[in-house]
């Protein structure tokens, strides 16, 4: 972004550069943990421990667009995102996303019990998520709407991770994959309509900016969850106390 109060706005498709070229510098496909991940280069301990730190962010997701939907000022704007609380709480028990992650983390063979107490989370972790969390309820809703904006980086992200686990890892199967499918379609569809909401309404450069810097923001989330699982399981030793200890192999 030009920086200078005095530029003019950008025009839509200027916008949507500028965002996109934040994801490119900045989404979490790029950290390290992530590329060790995709390349089979972790252990079984090492990815049980991503999948139980991302629990967290997949549970809070709902409470998330919940506090949101609750600001939103139109029936069409609440029927769009209340369908984001369908594909993560489902409509009946063991339905939709969040139930699809415990069936990830037990083809992981963790303990359910084990990961929805969240008592080896590490702290980092939940300091993002809430992050993202607080965020999302106390800034304008042009801010919350585009913070959601890494999922238009997601499905590549997800179809290089699925593969790349497949291929890799001997413990990771298809079905234990499964909650990646839904989401290569949920993530563009939700994505279009946030993106043609902010290139809609972030007219002026203080809005405009404000835009950018919620989706830095949450890359910044995103990537900060992996500097924890990096720093505490890579590199051994350093597990915070109380956080998820790997069995010994
Ligand atoms: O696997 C991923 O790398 C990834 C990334 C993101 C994202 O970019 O925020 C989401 C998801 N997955 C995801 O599964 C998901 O449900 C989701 C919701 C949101 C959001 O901000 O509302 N992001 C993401």
């Amino acid at each position: 972004m030009t920086g200078s109060p005095l530029s003019p706005p950008l025009s839509p498709d200027e916008l949507e550069a500028a965002l996109r070229a934040i994801g490119a510098a900045r989404y979490h496909n790029l950290h390290p943990f992530h590329r060790a991940l995709h390349d089979g280069r972790l252990n079984r301990a090492q990815v049980q421990a991503w999948a139980l730190n991302r629990y967290y962010y997949q549970s809070r997701i709902p409470a998330k667009d919940a506090t949101l939907l609750a600001r939103l000022p139109t029936a069409e704007l609440r029927r769009e995102w209340r369908r984001r609380l369908v594909d993560h709480d489902g409509d009946a028990p063991g339905t939709g996303g969040v139930a699809r992650w415990l069936k990830l983390t037990d083809g992981l063979g963790l303990e359910r019990a084990e990961v929805e107490s969240l008592k080896g989370l590490l702290p980092a972790t939940r300091f993002a998520v809430d992050a993202y969390v607080d965020f999302v309820r106390d800034r304008s809703i042009l801010e919350a709407i585009a913070s959601s904006l890494t999922e238009l980086f997601s499905p590549t992200i997800i179809s290089e991770r699925v593969a790349g686990m497949l291929r890799h890892y001997d413990f990771v199967t298809p079905e234990t994959l499964a909650y990646f499918q839904p989401r290569l379609t949920q993530a563009p569809r939700d994505s279009d309509f946030a993106l043609a909401y902010v290139r809609d309404h972030a007219r002026t450069v203080q809005e405009q900016q404000a835009v950018l810097d919620a989706l830095t923001f949450k890359c910044d989330v995103l990537w900060s969850m992996l500097d924890a699982l990096d720093y505490a399981y890579v590199s051994p030793g350093r597990i915070p106390p109380g956080a998820f200890r790997p069995l010994p192999a």
